[in-house]
């Protein structure tokens, strides 16, 4: 099991404040964070830039010293023992970093294998197996630079899992690659958590993966933790209300009544805003989808139709709504 412990990480910077003074400066990435990962979960680490995702990832994976608190790791401190802890942990990250370009797909492999001190035969086997497994074996000798973002990706997935790790730390894995590979990807995740019993944490901006891969989702803002459930309560609790936003050219006042009659028997709440354009935006909000209804009303008064956009919140505007609930 993977236990984090009331961990913080303060980075210091010397700020420059003229030509012969300088400040330590004090940034508080990671503020007494406590959570735990068992083998076979995924944990989904949310929220916005800057909240300290990668801090944390990094401090999990030992990259990087806690400044307060402990981490534990299969029961060994992550600090006293790190390379021990090294030999069982991974890293993932999204994008093209962590390759050498100018290196064939195995030689990557062979390199990133023997910093692991794997003994050749089983360094051999494990580079062949990884090749297969994520569909680069007929790739395997021709250089980096000249593969595919989705490829370069597979090939990130084989550095991560060369030292055959049981926590394995994806930060936003699926960054920049196209539905088909990503759904792969997602797929190849989920199976190394549940067949294969590794413990995984993944950042990720995209609903869809947390929704499809993660047990549990912990949202971070400014370091704090401030919610931790099952992604579905993060759906339900968030994602239930629909935004349906129609424009008109006018609405008459002697529709007030009878719209709000219609959107409060729906339990929704509505507001108009006018336009740069002398337009009219009718926007409600409810949790069931009212296109319908309100499209007729708005029909049988000969209003004329603009334009309809129905659209839910996204993992954005969630995060960022429980960060402004937390500063409030
Ligand atoms: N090496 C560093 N030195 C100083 N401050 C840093 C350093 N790395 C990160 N920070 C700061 O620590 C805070 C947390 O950064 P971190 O990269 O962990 O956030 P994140 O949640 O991963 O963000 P993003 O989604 O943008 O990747 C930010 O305020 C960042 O500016």
């Amino acid at each position: 099991m993977l236990i984090v412990n009331d961990v913080s990480k303060i980075y210091r910077t010397k700020q420059r404040l003229g030509w012969f003074k300088s400040e330590w400066q004090e940034n508080i990435a990671v503020n007494n964070l406590s959570f735990k990962v068992e083998p076979g979960q995924i944990v989904g680490l949310l929220g916005i830039n800057g909240a300290g995702k990668t801090t944390t990832i990094k401090m999990c994976s030992t990259l990087l010293e806690p400044s307060s608190g402990t981490i534990f790791v299969d029961g060994m401190d992550i600090v006293k023992n790190d390379k021990k802890v090294k030999s069982i942990v991974n890293m993932i990250a999204g994008g093209e970093r962590m390759l050498y370009w100018k290196l064939t797909a195995k030689e990557n492999l062979r390199y990133f294998g023997s910093l692991y001190g794997l003994k050749e035969a089983e360094l051999d086997h494990r580079i062949t197996s990884l090749l297969r497994e994520v569909g680069l074996d007929i790739k395997s000798n021709i250089p980096v630079e000249q593969f595919s973002k989705g490829m370069k990706q597979r090939l990130q997935i084989a550095r991560g899992l060369i030292n055959n790790p049981k926590y394995l730390f994806l930060d936003e894995p699926t960054l920049g690659l196209d539905a088909s590979i990503a759904k792969h990807l997602r797929n190849y995740v989920k199976e190394l958590a549940k067949e294969k019993g590794k413990a995984i944490i993944l950042t990720s901006h995209y609903m869809k993966e947390v929704e499809e891969l993660c047990d549990e989702v912990l949202i971070i803002d400014k370091g704090s933790l401030v919610m931790q459930d099952k992604p579905e309560r993060l759906t339900n609790l968030f994602f239930k209300e629909n935004t349906l936003k129609i424009t008109v050219s006018e609405i008459p006042d002697s529709l007030h009544t009878k719209l709000n009659n219609e959107i409060s028997q729906n339990k929704g709440t509505w507001q108009i805003q006018s336009t740069d354009d002398d337009e009219y935006d009718l926007i409600i909000k409810s949790e069931k989808d009212m296109t319908n209804s309100i499209v007729s009303l708005l029909a049988y008064h000969n209003l004329r139709i603009l334009n309809i956009v129905s659209e839910k919140p996204s993992l954005e505007d969630v995060i960022l709504l429980m960060s402004e609930r937390t500063s409030a």
